[in-house]
């Protein structure tokens, strides 16, 4: 029996793990692959595997949909939709996407169906690209409720969903754009972006702390703000630190606020690698703390179902629930009250989720002002980079299907008040 190649077992444990045991994609190849044992490029090439195949997880089951008789088993149905997405979408030689699979089903205990997995993916790869004819992808890679939850602009989020996202930074002051290389692009909000793909490691300046991975929406509610030098500024929800970074820059004073160890751990790590030693970091609940003094501004960063981070984490398209949005909506008002009363009167607060769903986003602003929070809409000199991602209300939203030219962007919304 051939040996199973390593990249598909370790992308086939990760779908195995997050379809039977609900993990994130990250927290699955931590498990398959404890302490980073497998060459990075292994690596890199499972995640990106396995992602392809649960951002298009309805795309490939209507290509393997004619090619079989009755549903196979739940593991079968993951090999042959690895099997599809290495021939339709990731380019992968027919020989090497059939045979490796092929080999997989046999190492896997799946003997019974190698047969089965071989002739659908040689019929798969004999009808190439023309097998997604007529398969209207967008409609069938999202859950019904998130895209009944889109309202106008599921179709636009959907098709954005379906691609790569690219990598973007948050360059510190000083760092040359010019030094990323001819494909890194400087986008009009400020951020740089290079293609999908990119290794962050192999970035020039990245020990040094010229740079931080941030998606160029999610730079806006920090930079939205406006916080200023010698102003106490909290960011409350702070892990990995990515908009603690950018308030630091600012010369405020700030507080980053995370209640969970491990990821404040990161958080060191990060402020530590960008020379950020002056940021109080604080370990508590944010329900919790009360600041040393009354604040000028509070960033809160609040965790929600993460939505509009699909792009990078497709699992979540399958692990979210429509029952999971109450419990986030709750903890999200909890958090405004507390952030509200860290403020002085005239304070200002901005509120953001990077999630897509209105429960979590413009739902909680229409009820802030029971915590004594009045709103302050963002402007369209504020958004000028950016009018399309400017609500009526005077709110922040982005979704993938924004800059869909330029590589699209996550789905983050945010709302600014003052404290009365
Ligand atoms: C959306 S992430 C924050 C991302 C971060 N602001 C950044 O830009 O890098 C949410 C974070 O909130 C933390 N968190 C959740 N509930 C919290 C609470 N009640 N108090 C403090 N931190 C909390 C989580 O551990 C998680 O690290």
């Amino acid at each position: 029996m051939a040996p199973a190649d390593p990249t598909r077992s370790l992308a086939f444990a990760v779908l195995v793990a997050v379809t039977e045991k609900r993990r994130t994609i990250e927290d699955a190849l931590d498990a398959a692959d404890p302490g980073h044992a497998a060459p990075p490029r292994d690596r890199a090439a499972a995640h990106r595997l396995a992602a392809a195949v649960l951002r298009r997880a309805g795309t490939l089951d209507a290509v393997l949909e004619p090619f079989l008789n009755k549903a196979p088993p739940s593991r079968v149905r993951l090999l042959l939709r690895m099997g599809a997405a290495q021939l339709l979408l990731l380019d992968t030689p027919p020989h090497a996407a059939v045979g490796t699979v092929v080999d997989l089903a046999r190492a896997e205990g799946l003997h019974p169906f190698s047969g089965l997995v071989n002739a659908v993916l040689r019929r798969v790869a004999a009808a190439g690209g023309a097998a997604l004819d007529g398969v209207d992808g967008a409609r069938l890679d999202v859950p019904p409720w998130l895209w009944a939850s889109w309202g106008a602009d599921a179709r636009r989020i959907a098709e954005g969903l379906a691609r790569e996202a690219p990598l973007d930074l948050t360059l510190a002051p000083g760092a040359d754009p010019a030094a990323f290389g001819p494909d890194a692009v400087p986008l009009p909000t400020g951020s740089l972006r290079l293609p999908a793909g990119t290794r962050v490691g192999a970035l020039p300046g990245f020990a040094e702390g010229s740079f931080w991975v941030q998606d160029a929406a999610a730079a806006l509610p920090a930079s939205l703000l406006d916080a200023r030098p010698g102003e106490k500024v909290a960011d409350l929800c702070a892990a990995p630190g990515g908009k603690t970074a950018q308030l630091a820059r600012t010369g405020a004073a700030v507080w980053a606020v995370e209640r969970d160890a491990h990821r404040l751990r990161r958080l060191h790590e990060n402020l530590a690698r960008l020379r950020l030693p002056e940021v109080s970091v604080v370990q508590a609940d944010a329900t919790g703390w009360t600041p040393p003094e009354p604040l000028d501004a509070v960033l809160l960063d609040a965790p929600c179902s993460a939505t509009g981070t699909a792009r990078r984490h497709p699992e979540l398209l399958h692990l979210r629930r429509a029952a999971d949005l109450p419990a986030l909506a709750a903890e999200q008002d909890r958090l405004l009250e507390a952030a509200a009363r860290m403020l002085r009167p005239g304070g200002r607060l901005v509120y953001a989720v990077c999630s897509l769903q209105p429960e979590e986003g413009p739902e909680r602003a229409a009820g802030a002002a029971r915590f004594g929070l009045r709103p302050a809409p963002f402007t369209p000199e504020e958004l000028a980079a950016l009018p399309e991602a400017l609500t009526p209300d005077g709110h922040l939203r982005t979704h993938p299907g924004l800059w869909a030219d330029r590589g699209g962007m996550d789905g983050f919304f945010a709302a600014r008040f003052v404290r009365n």
